[in-house]
């Protein structure tokens, strides 16, 4: 027990496509929804996150104008003292605490850094805990990345995502290589992980040191994020299974490297397909999840689309690709696959 009244604020991070929102999903299953306000934030400006949570109502917020690490450092202030005052007004439940999922692309030093060092928001919230989702299948490209060291810095808790996949000594040597990094922090499986909040502190926090050592050298007088962009291409759905998918193949084949993450909420039409449930996608690099389905259409306005965030590709490149898929794919609807013109016709 602290003994500090002011309520805690959890920050969930970890790379592009790590796992955060799959935890995050099994943490709020597992407790009242009143209890945890949570603030999402999105790269692009068209997240499906707060969709994909399972939860949206008034304090699930979506902060998807940016990157709250760095562009929109002052609408996290602003999200945070907003829910405080609806909570003190009751017009909110009075949850006892607050989570941030931040984008796989935020470092979380400047983050912490924003809850620490701002007087007001001070008086009201604390920071809690810094949970790393780390996925154990594409953790040697994420390491390239500064946001992904700052992110096991600045950690109390790491959880490996997508042991499943990874080749058992692969997960082992990360292991070995986050207990280098972060001795500090408790290390364990995001399938296996209790809610943080439900854990002990695991350590006497020294929030200043955090958020130095969660915000990336490289950063200064650099654009944060470079080249990468996000943006979402449109389907007039429902959409064919099969030339969705020869789509993405072809797409991610080519341009695999260039896709840091995909997400998609697609309509589809195939047969034995379950009407009126939307198939969820997820995609990072050259590989692409299982899909999922919902049991309804979250946020309710149907539409399908999908989210890219890619450094090298630009959606006008995405939107014309999918266009001329789509032409061909309508002239020769069954043709066998070696009379297709392969990907790089796409592009
Ligand atoms: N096999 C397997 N898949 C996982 C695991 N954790 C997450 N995934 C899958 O990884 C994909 C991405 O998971 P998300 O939870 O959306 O990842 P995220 O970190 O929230 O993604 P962003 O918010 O875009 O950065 C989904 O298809 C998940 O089902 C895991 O431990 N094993």
């Amino acid at each position: 027990m602290t003994g500090d009244a002011r309520l805690p604020v959890g920050v969930l991070t970890g790379s592009l496509g790590s796992g955060k929102t799959t935890l995050l999903r099994q943490w709020l299953q597992d407790s009242p929804a009143a209890e945890t306000a949570v603030l999402i934030n999105e790269f692009g400006a068209v997240g499906l996150d707060h969709l994909l949570v399972g939860r949206i109502d008034a304090d699930t917020v979506l902060l998807d104008n940016g990157c709250i690490c760095c562009a929109i450092r002052g609408e996290l202030k602003e999200a945070l003292w907003r829910l405080h005052q609806r909570r003190e007004r009751g017009e909110l439940p009075a949850f006892q605490r607050v989570l941030i999922e931040t984008t796989g692309l935020a470092a979380p030093g400047p983050v912490i850094a924003t809850l620490i060092g701002d007087a007001q928001l001070r008086q009201v919230f604390r920071p809690a805990h810094v949970a790393t989702v780390v996925d154990a299948l594409h953790a040697a490209t994420h390491a390239q990345r500064p946001e992904w060291q700052a992110q096991v810095a600045a950690a109390d808790r790491l959880y490996l995502s997508k042991t499943d996949l990874a080749r058992p000594q692969d997960a082992e040597a990360l292991r070995a290589q986050l207990a280098r990094l972060n001795p500090l922090a408790v290390l364990g499986n995001s399938r296996q992980a209790l809610p943080a909040w439900q854990e002990q502190p695991v350590q006497e926090s020294n929030w200043l040191a955090r958020a130095i050592a969660g915000t990336p050298r490289s950063r200064k007088g650099q654009e944060p994020h470079g080249s990468i962009q996000a943006f979402c291409l449109e389907l007039d759905g429902p959409v064919d299974w099969c030339a969705l998918t020869l789509w993405l193949t072809w797409l991610l084949h080519r341009h695999g490297e260039r896709v840091l993450r995909l997400k998609g909420l697609v309509a589809v039409a195939a047969e034995g397909w379950p009407q009126g449930q939307p198939t969820v996608l997820h995609g990072m690099g050259h590989l692409m999840h299982a899909p999922e389905h919902l049991a309804e259409w979250p946020g309710g306005d149907g539409r399908s689309r999908l989210v890219f965030i890619a450094s090298g590709l630009n959606g006008q490149q995405v939107d014309d690709s999918w266009q001329s898929f789509q032409r061909f794919f309508a002239q020769d609807n069954g043709a066998q696959p070696g009379a297709a013109p392969g990907p790089a016709a796409f592009h």
